[in-house]
């Protein structure tokens, strides 16, 4: 181990299965890093989680944090390293806080010190520092069941912190709160992991905390690793339509054309071409005529007119960021009112109230829609 920044990082490179699914999936995170893992339901969140903290046994693949070998299996499906659940110091937080019920706050927040073989006093003492360090002091001497989600919640940070582990997984751990006592725990949480430097791995839905918490983002779809990269990265140029939806932004996918567009085939014989406008720089890193290639744009970037009568509509090629759809679905958004077109349906264009009132918006509607190429982003898919 080369020290410093490295050591103590979390390497999991593993195939495991459960049932029919596969995961086969790799990741590094260093000390002081947390990396966040986003991706549809089934896409197997869980079941990684559940492999680096051994809950499951890799078919195949290792798990290093550090120099210890936390899980190894050969080729041949032989668990040859296995370390057992409680000796992986690995501080595990999901969205219950599944304290204990018939112990106070302090001898829960206790008891993974004296488990550590810490005395008594200590322990206590330990477990006051925690309990301070997360500002639930005054519920010391309490049951669980005397206090809110919230302050449970506090608590079963205070409980995993104590224990001092060498490795945090979060699986949706604000999920069950309100939204100020959620965000109120992500800043809590985003300064211990910073304090601690502990390598943390967080399973979340909510893209908030990946964008407060975590540095880089690694996306699960159908068991293996779909996207990986910096949050800004990942949500900014989303490979998946999750993550685009996630984002709240739309991710057109689509065929590269000659001049570095992209072209969506819609319903119906639609075709839709989207351009980021050229440029001479652009020009190296277009995708190959007909390989496949993303366009991804805001829902609120796209201006939509009222088609007039006698407008021509259908022409052989058509006008890169132009396009006629006739709407399908009319759904309440921030400020404003989603539309979806017939012909795309997996593209969402928001409009302000007013302007849906003025346009008189209604479902079987035809509009004409454009966006500035400067809205869009063009990208090559592999
Ligand atoms: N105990 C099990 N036995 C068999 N298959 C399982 C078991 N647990 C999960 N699976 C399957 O493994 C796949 C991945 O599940 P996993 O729970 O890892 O996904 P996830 O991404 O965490 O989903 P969610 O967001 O719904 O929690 C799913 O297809 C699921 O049906």
């Amino acid at each position: 181990m080369t020290g410093g920044e490295t050591s103590g990082a979390l390497v999991a490179e593993v195939v495991s299965e459960r049932g029919a699914f596969r995961l086969e999936a790799a990741v590094r995170v260093d000390r002081g890093e947390v990396l966040a893992v986003l991706g549809p339901n089934g896409s197997g969140k869980s079941t990684l989680l559940a492999t680096i903290a051994g809950l499951i046994a890799p078919s195949r693949g290792e798990v290093r944090l550090g120099e210890r070998e936390l899980a190894r299996s050969g080729s041949d499906g032989r668990r040859t390293v296995a370390t057992a659940v409680d000796r992986r110091r690995i501080g595990l937080l999901g969205q219950e806080s599944l304290l204990f019920r018939h112990l106070s706050v302090l001898e829960n927040v206790a008891f993974g010190p004296r488990s550590q073989g810490l005395r008594a006093g200590p322990a206590r003492t330990e477990a006051r520092h925690w309990l301070e360090r997360v500002g639930a002091a005054e519920f010391a001497a309490r049951r669980p069941a005397e206090l809110s989600g919230g302050q449970q919640q506090r608590v079963a940070i205070a409980r995993t912190l104590a224990a001092r582990p060498e490795l945090l997984l979060l699986d949706e751990p604000f999920a069950a709160l309100d939204v100020p006592t959620a965000a109120a725990m992500r800043r809590l949480l985003g300064e211990l992991c910073a304090e601690t430097a502990t390598p943390t791995v967080l399973v979340t839905h909510d893209p908030l905390d990946a964008i407060v918490l975590a540095r880089r983002a690694a996306v699960l779809h159908d068991g293996r690793i779909a996207q990986i990269g910096t949050v800004a990265e990942v949500l900014g140029h989303p490979a998946t339509p999750f993550v685009a939806a996630l984002a709240g932004v739309n991710l057109a996918l689509g065929v590269a054309t000659a001049r570095g567009e992209v072209q969506l085939e819609g319903t119906d014989g639609a075709r839709l071409v989207l351009s980021s406008g050229s440029t001479a720089a652009d020009a190296a890193a277009r995708p190959a005529v007909g390989r496949a290639a993303s366009a991804v744009f805001s829902p609120g970037a796209v201006h939509v007119a009222p088609v007039h009568e006698g407008t021509q509509e259908a022409s052989a090629a058509p006008v890169a960021n132009r396009w006629f759809g006739t709407v399908s679905l009319l759904q309440p958004a921030p400020g404003g009112v989603r539309l979806t077109t017939v012909e795309h349906p997996e593209l969402a264009i928001d409009l302000p109230g007013a302007a849906a009132v003025a346009l008189d918006l209604q479902p079987g509607a035809r509009f004409a829609f454009s966006i500035a190429a400067e809205e869009v982003t063009v990208r090559v898919r592999d």
